[in-house]
């Protein structure tokens, strides 16, 4: 066995956080070799509730978890750690963009941002979850700047995993068929989920998604907005966001960044752009990536036609927008 890695998970009292931490307890984000000291931050109001978490992560009795620290003070939770899990911010209500939420939670990722800075390992990796989580991540890299800016990403792995659901359905084969779909943009209504560059595996033979489906107005179509307004779907239905797929999205998303992706195979994160494909440069963009030794690199060469640079073009307005608005909302 190693030695134990330190984690951080914000809004620890919360729903996702419910989910997401018996999945890192267990293994299933760092590995079943690997130890682990989980940080858990909340605000002073969540003491309690966070009292009866630790209670039943001891009850799990999960040989992996070495120790829990369940603190209200940033110092405390950001010392030392390897991984940040960025959760805690206020949820949407029925009716909310994403981007509404962007008054209120921005100023919790500036002050996380400084804490990492001042506290954390300088290789820590950050994965941005409260919304709006592109520019939060954004805001929370900008006050840490003793961490390299590729060490903050936001997760869009959610949409990735309902898409590549959507697209399985569609064909009907299993979820493992599929792969390599992409979530371009924002973690927003105005992303683009783009399946003409994934693979379905159909009767044992790899093909081009677009061939297995063999519907292209249903890709560009019903697929497009089920997969943007899928957050809006569950809450409609559960009169709460989603919790338990959005753990699962964020444990994908830390498990590949640490451990790798296959060769030929790619993810998608909200990266800082460098302006591949056309897209705005300095704001945090989903894309494809691949994944080796901790490192994430935008996969490059990738068809994209005239629909897609459309749509590109649209989510990296948003991006923008939010980006001017941000840095509005903290410097005032
Ligand atoms: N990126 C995605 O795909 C995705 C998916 C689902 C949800 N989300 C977002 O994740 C966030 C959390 O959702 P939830 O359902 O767990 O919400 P929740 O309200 O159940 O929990 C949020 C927790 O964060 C805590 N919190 C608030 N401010 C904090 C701070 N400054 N420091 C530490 N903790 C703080 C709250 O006290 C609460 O316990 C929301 O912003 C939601 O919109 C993102
Ligand atoms: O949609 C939301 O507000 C929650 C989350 O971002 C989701 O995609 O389910």
């Amino acid at each position: 066995m190693s030695e134990p890695i330190r984690v951080v998970v914000t809004g620890a009292a919360g729903q996702i956080a419910y989910s997401i931490l018996y999945m890192i307890a267990k293994g299933d984000v760092f590995g079943p070799n690997q130890p682990l000291i989980l940080h858990l931050l909340d605000i002073p109001l969540m003491m309690g509730v966070l009292e009866g978490v630790v209670m039943e992560l001891a009850d799990c009795a999960l040989p992996l978890l070495v120790s829990v620290v369940p603190t209200d003070d940033p110092a405390v939770a950001f010392k030392d750690v390897s991984a940040a899990f960025l959760v805690g911010a206020m949820p949407r209500k029925q009716g909310m963009e994403r981007k509404d939420l962007l008054a209120a939670n921005v100023t919790i990722f500036k002050v996380q941002g400084e804490a990492l800075d001042k506290y954390a390992r300088k290789d820590v990796k950050v994965l941005v979850v409260g919304n709006p989580a592109n520019t939060n991540a954004l805001v929370c890299s900008q006050y840490a700047p003793s961490i390299p800016k590729e060490n903050f990403t936001a997760m869009t792995r959610l949409d990735q995993n309902r898409a590549q659901s959507q697209i399985a359905a569609k064909v009907g084969v299993p979820v493992a068929n599929v792969s390599n779909i992409i979530i371009w943009g924002n973690h927003s209504s105005t992303q683009f989920p783009d399946a003409s560059n994934a693979k379905v595996v159909v009767n044992g033979k790899e093909v081009p998604a677009p061939s297995a489906v063999q519907d292209d107005a249903w890709l560009r179509t019903y697929f497009v907005e089920t997969v943007q307004k899928r957050g809006a779907a569950v809450i409609a239905a559960r009169k709460m966001s989603s919790a338990m797929s959005a753990a699962k999205a964020a444990c994908d998303h830390v498990r590949d960044w640490f451990q790798g992706t296959a060769p030929g195979r790619f993810v998608s994160m909200g990266v800082l752009s460098d302006g591949s494909y056309g897209t705005p440069k300095d704001v945090i963009f989903s894309f494809p990536v691949s994944i080796s030794n901790g490192k994430w690199q935008i996969v490059q060469g990738l068809s994209v036609d005239d629909f897609a640079k459309e749509r590109l073009a649209i989510t990296g307005k948003e991006l923008e927008e939010e980006r001017s608005e941000a840095f509005a909302v903290v410097n005032a």
